[in-house]
């Protein structure tokens, strides 16, 4: 990587390097390899992240805060609610340019998106994380690093909502998927494509986003679950969820949103806002098929569908609107009209 310096000229033509924060969660990139159990485990502190990778700090000037350092399966719901308060008090600075957080890859597309539904700001936040540790072979740490401090520092990143950088792609939090388990390119960005690129040449981006709606909230404590469904599944799991205090339910099912009978059947019995989502990776669902479970009724009753939300970020959407008491129809109309697209 050459001639990465980057920063505005003052009056007398010297450069000055932008402020940027950077918070560590943890993930494989702040990971190696434990010396007894040969497993990977956490190792490196964020000051340890800074300096393996010396040439962020000829890029800007870094304020770094370590704020966990986990497996990204092990972080909560209420980790995530502190995570955007750290990065709103940041934000208040008006000198931060922008927000560097590193994450593990597993979760990333739900803690970028839950991030981008809470805090309203044009400055970019960037999310980046790595599939190696930086002792193994092809090591992506590096620069995903530096291509997510690339991308923060470049103009055309301001007002994009949070954007996740790996393997040289840009991807809005929105559409973000992890898809593979282990490879370089475990990212899409379903539907639509990556947001952008980073190459030689720069920062490019490809398309732009419909603004998103930002919900404010204080706590995230509404219980929801997710279920999935399987040709032949049958009511257990439905029916143990409906009478536990569960306050909303996901449910991923088959192709366009079609729910076998006898799943329906005990959503009859609840008031609670069912979530329909998709077992497809791509397309969106909708009230088609008029074999689905042949009940409009519980259709105007409980049931939204999430079009091409994912059941974990449907999941998260409803956490958040529940938490604001919204009622079905209030929900419906945040899906149909404020999601952004
Ligand atoms: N590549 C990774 O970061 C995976 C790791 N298990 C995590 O999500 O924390």
């Amino acid at each position: 990587m050459h001639n990465l310096i980057v920063g505005d000229l003052n009056t007398e033509g010297e450069t000055i390097m932008k402020k940027i924060k950077m918070i560590t969660t943890g993930g494989t990139i702040a990971m190696g390899e434990d010396e007894v159990t040969h497993q990977i485990v956490p190792k490196l502190s964020g000051l340890d992240l800074l300096n393996k990778v010396p040439t962020l700090e000829s890029m800007a000037q870094l304020e770094l805060t370590q704020f966990s350092n986990v497996d990204s399966s092990q972080l909560t719901l209420q980790d995530i609610l502190s995570l955007a308060q750290l990065i709103k008090s940041s934000l208040k600075d008006d000198e931060v340019s922008g927000v560097l957080i590193t994450h593990g890859t597993d979760t990333l597309e739900e803690t970028a998106y839950l991030l981008d539904l809470i805090i309203d700001t044009p400055k970019p936040i960037v999310l980046t994380g790595a599939l190696r540790t930086f002792d193994q072979p092809s090591s992506d740490g590096e620069s995903n690093l530096i291509h997510s401090l690339q991308a923060i520092l470049e103009p055309a990143s301001s007002n994009r909502g949070v954007l996740v950088v790996m393997n040289n792609q840009i991807h809005a939090a929105r559409f973000l998927n992890k898809t593979h388990t282990n490879r370089l390119e475990a990212f899409s960005s379903l539907n639509c494509g990556p947001m952008g690129k980073i190459d030689y040449s720069g920062v490019h981006y490809f398309y732009e986003l419909k603004p998103q709606t930002t919900i404010k909230i204080e706590s995230l404590t509404t219980p929801i679950e997710i279920i999935k469904l399987g040709l032949g599944s049958s009511d257990n799991l439905i029916k143990t969820i409906l009478d536990s205090k569960c306050q909303g339910l996901v449910i991923e099912t088959f192709g366009l949103g079609t729910v076998p009978k006898n799943v329906m059947d005990p959503l009859k019995e609840t008031k609670i806002p069912v979530m329909i989502t998709s077992r497809c990776l791509e397309g969106q669902v909708y009230d088609l098929y008029g074999a689905f479970a042949g009940d409009r009724e519980i259709t105007k009753m409980n049931l939204i569908y999430g079009k091409n939300l994912t059941s974990v970020k449907a999941r998260l959407l409803l956490t958040l609107l529940l938490g604001k008491n919204k009622s079905i129809t209030e929900i419906r109309e945040f899906i149909n009209h404020k999601l952004k697209f």
